[in-house]
C-alpha cells in the first residue's frame, strides 16, 4: 500500500498579528507571506518535498521523506527568521484528501488558528517509506493546451487570468470530489495534483469534465516516486511526451 504524507503548515495566530497593535501595511504582509512560502518551499524541497502556497496563511506540503525531526528543524529555522511561527499537522493515507483531513483535524484539536497560546505545534506521525517497488507519491502535472496561443497572446491579461482560474477551480473540485486528489495552481497555466494511484480513465474523465465545464483543453503528465520531487520530475517528463506527441495523458 502506498501512503501519501501530507503536512498542513499554518501560521500561528496570524490574523491578530496582522492588526496588532494597528493594521500592518499590506505590502509588508504580502512580502512576508511570499518570503515565508519561498523559505518553506526550499527547506522542505531540500528533503524532496513539495509545498503549495494555497492561502499563504495555510500551506500544504507533500512531505514523504521528512521525519518528525526534519519538521521540527524547519519550524525552528522559520521561528528564528520570522516574526511569526508555524504549526505543522501531519497526516498519511493512500488518499491525499484523507491525509489532509487528518492533518487538519490534528491542528484543530491542538487549538484555534487564532489562539495566542498555540505555537509551533507538531502533531501527527510520519510514515516509513514503503518498499522500493511501491512508489508512495503520485503527482499529475496538468497544463492548458497552447495557453500562449489561445489566451496569453490573444486576450488581455485579466481575461486570461479569469479563464485559467476557472479551469483550475473546475479541475480542483472534480479531482477532490471524484478521485480524492488535491490540485494546486503553481503558476502560468500549470496545476499540480497529488492523487491516489489512479487509472488512465480517471485522467480522461477529469480532462473531459473541464472541457465540458469551462471549455478549456488540458493535458496531463503523471509520475510516481518515493518523494514528491521524484514523482514531480517523472510527471514533467511525461508532460513533455504529451507536447511532442500531441497526446492528452502520458506517464501511466
Ligand atoms: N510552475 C510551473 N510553471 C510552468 C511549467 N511549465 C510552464 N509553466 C508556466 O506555464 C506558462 C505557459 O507555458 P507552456 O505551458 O509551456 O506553454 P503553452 O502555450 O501552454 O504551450 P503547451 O504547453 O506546449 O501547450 C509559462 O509562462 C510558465 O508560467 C512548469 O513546469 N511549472
Amino acid at each position: 500500500m502506498t501512503n501519501t504524507q501530507v503536512t498542513l503548515a499554518q501560521i500561528d495566530n496570524y490574523g491578530p498579528w496582522t492588526v496588532t497593535p494597528n493594521p500592518r501595511k499590506e505590502v509588508d504582509l504580502q512580502t512576508l507571506q511570499s518570503r515565508l512560502y519561498a523559505d518553506l518551499s526550499q527547506l522542505v524541497g531540500m528533503h524532496g518535498g513539495y509545498v503549495f502556497f494555497t492561502r499563504f496563511d495555510n500551506m500544504v506540503a507533500i512531505t514523504n521523506g521528512l521525519d518528525l525531526e526534519d519538521h521540527a528543524r524547519i519550524q525552528e529555522s522559520i521561528g528564528n527568521r520570522y516574526p511569526v511561527t508555524l504549526s505543522f499537522g501531519i497526516g498519511t493515507s493512500t488518499s491525499p484528501r484523507d491525509a489532509l483531513v487528518d492533518a487538519t483535524a490534528l491542528l484543530q484539536e491542538a487549538g484555534s488558528a487564532q489562539d495566542a497560546e498555540r505555537a509551533e505545534v507538531l502533531a501527527g506521525q510520519t510514515t516509513e517509506p514503503t518498499p522500493a517497488e511501491d512508489d508512495d507519491v503520485h503527482l499529475a502535472h496538468f497544463d492548458v493546451n497552447d495557453a500562449t496561443g489561445e489566451y496569453t497572446d490573444e486576450l488581455d491579461a485579466y481575461s486570461t487570468f479569469i479563464h485559467i482560474e476557472q479551469a483550475y477551480a473546475s479541475l480542483m473540485r472534480y479531482l477532490h470530489d471524484a478521485h480524492d486528489g488535491l490540485a494546486f495552481f503553481v503558476g502560468g497555466d500549470n496545476v499540480i495534483a497529488v492523487v491516489p494511484d489512479l487509472e488512465r480513465a480517471a485522467y480522461e474523465d477529469a480532462i473531459r469534465h473541464v472541457r465540458e465545464d469551462v471549455d478549456m483543453d488540458l493535458k496531463v503528465g503523471v509520475g510516481s516516486g518515493v518523494t514528491a520531487q521524484d514523482a514531480g520530475m517523472a510527471a514533467k517528463h511525461a508532460l513533455e511526451i504529451c507536447r511532442e506527441d500531441g497526446t492528452h495523458v502520458e506517464g501511466l
